[in-house]
């Protein structure tokens, strides 16, 4: 199973996306997601300059090998371009593996461990009765659990809420980064009324999840998670930037609400403060930003011996193919939470065609070899490449804050 070939394809259907493509001398080939949001063009230099020269005509079923070559050969360990480039070999490389085997991934893995994976949905609006609306037609669509984002008064731009009504989210949304304004106290004054307003018009079933996205310092994480626990969170995700583990103690000391952390994450080693002391409930690293399958498996691992379950990044600027592959590694993995999913367009989904299905609130693996995400590479070169920059935030005084 030697490599004799392996390239980039950036394409852009609606977003930018960088999928590498490896090819062994039997004609076998596997793809994997080395898109990372508003960096694309750093992943596509170091797999093209560093790490594609060095595959060809390794052993592509040398999985292990091959990581830990990457990885320790490289000297410089771990950051989000590194980890996501190493990312994508392992993706591929996994996929080879299940196809070489005529085994869907999942069976590689260890087999199912559940029928299907329960998936949680953006729920936005410009206020709390818009809001409320997109709860209504998301709990129509089968969902059980709904992530809920609404505009704050006397703020501008809010992070997961779309520019105008009706228009999809995206935070990527221009050529340089955009500003936006941030006050953290109008922020803390509203958010529990909104879920007030949520679990009073659709009860205690659904379950509810919210994203800060690292904008609090500890002890207003405390805050928060103290003033929305009578409305129950599925969990509260990145309160606060987490580059510092041991914040979370003091959170943890002041609130039961559940925890969730890592979608910026690359590295077991960014966990294991947070997982040995129990601070956090749930682990966010995905397949695509974690040295793939190879790695994050390590992590769940560990999460699981502290009762810590997988809540798996699923924003539109992770492919498919990391889609895809997340969901084998869903309905495989033991210590399984949720999985995010944000659908991507149909321009998207046409470029990257795949066998998973999204039903009653959950996806459904397919059963084709290998991950089951394949790549249009006609059609993707429709697509040209856009530079497209996350924003920055600020506060009311002109501090440069977390985004
Ligand atoms: O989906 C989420 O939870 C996010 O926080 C999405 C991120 O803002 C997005 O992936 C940044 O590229
Ligand atoms: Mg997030």
């Amino acid at each position: 199973m030697k490599i004799s070939d392996a390239y980039v394809i950036v394409t852009s259907p609606g977003r930018n996306f960088v999928t590498l493509k490896i090819v062994t001398e039997s004609g076998t080939y596997g793809i994997g997601d080395a898109t990372l949001n508003g960096r694309e063009m750093a992943v596509v230099a170091y797999l093209e300059e560093h790490v594609i020269p060095a595959l060809i005509g390794r052993d592509a079923s040398r999985i292990e090998d091959i990581w830990h070559y990457l990885y320790r050969g490289a000297y410089w360990r771990r950051g989000p371009v590194t980890m996501s480039a190493i990312a994508a070999v392992d993706l591929a490389l996994w996929d080879i593996k299940a196809k070489a085997a005529d085994m869907p991934l999942y069976q590689l893995l260890g087999g199912k461990s559940r029928e299907r994976v329960m998936t949680y949905a953006h729920c936005t609006g410009k206020d709390i009765e818009s809001c409320l609306e997109e709860v209504e037609t998301h709990v129509g669509l089968g969902y059980r659990a709904v992530r809920v984002q609404a505009g704050i008064p006397g703020i501008p731009t809010i992070y997961g809420v779309a520019k105008r009504e009706g228009e999809r989210y995206e935070p990527a949304d221009s050529d340089l980064p955009a500003e936006h304004v941030w006050s953290t106290e109008k922020y803390l004054n509203h958010v529990p009324k909104l879920f007030a307003a949520v679990r009073e018009r659709f009860g205690d079933e659904i379950h509810l999840l919210h994203d800060v996205h690292h904008r609090l310092t500890p002890i207003e994480a405390a805050r928060l998670g103290k003033a929305v626990e009578p409305y129950h969170l599925f969990w509260l995700e990145d309160c606060v930037p987490a580059e510092n583990q041991e914040s979370f103690r003091l959170i943890r000391q002041h609130t039961t609400t559940p925890l969730a952390v890592g979608e910026v994450f690359n590295s077991i080693h960014d966990y294991r403060e947070l997982l040995e002391n129990q601070w956090i409930d749930y682990i966010r690293t995905p397949l695509s930003h974690g040295g793939g399958i190879t790695h994050v498996r390590r992590i769940a691992d560990l999460a699981g011996l502290y009762h810590v379950r997988t809540g798996f990044h699923g924003p539109t600027d992770l492919s498919p193919v990391c889609l895809g592959a997340a969901i084998h590694f869903d309905t495989w993995v033991p210590n399984f939470g949720i999985q995010e999913h944000m659908p991507h367009t149909e321009e998207t989904d046409a470029v990257f065609p795949h066998d998973y299905r999204f039903e009653d609130g959950h996806f459904l693996v397919g059963e084709a070899p290998g991950h089951g995400v394949d790549i249009d590479e006609e059609l993707a070169k429709q697509y040209p490449y856009k530079r497209a920059s996350l924003p920055v935030n600020r506060l009311e005084d002109g501090t440069l804050w977390h985004w």
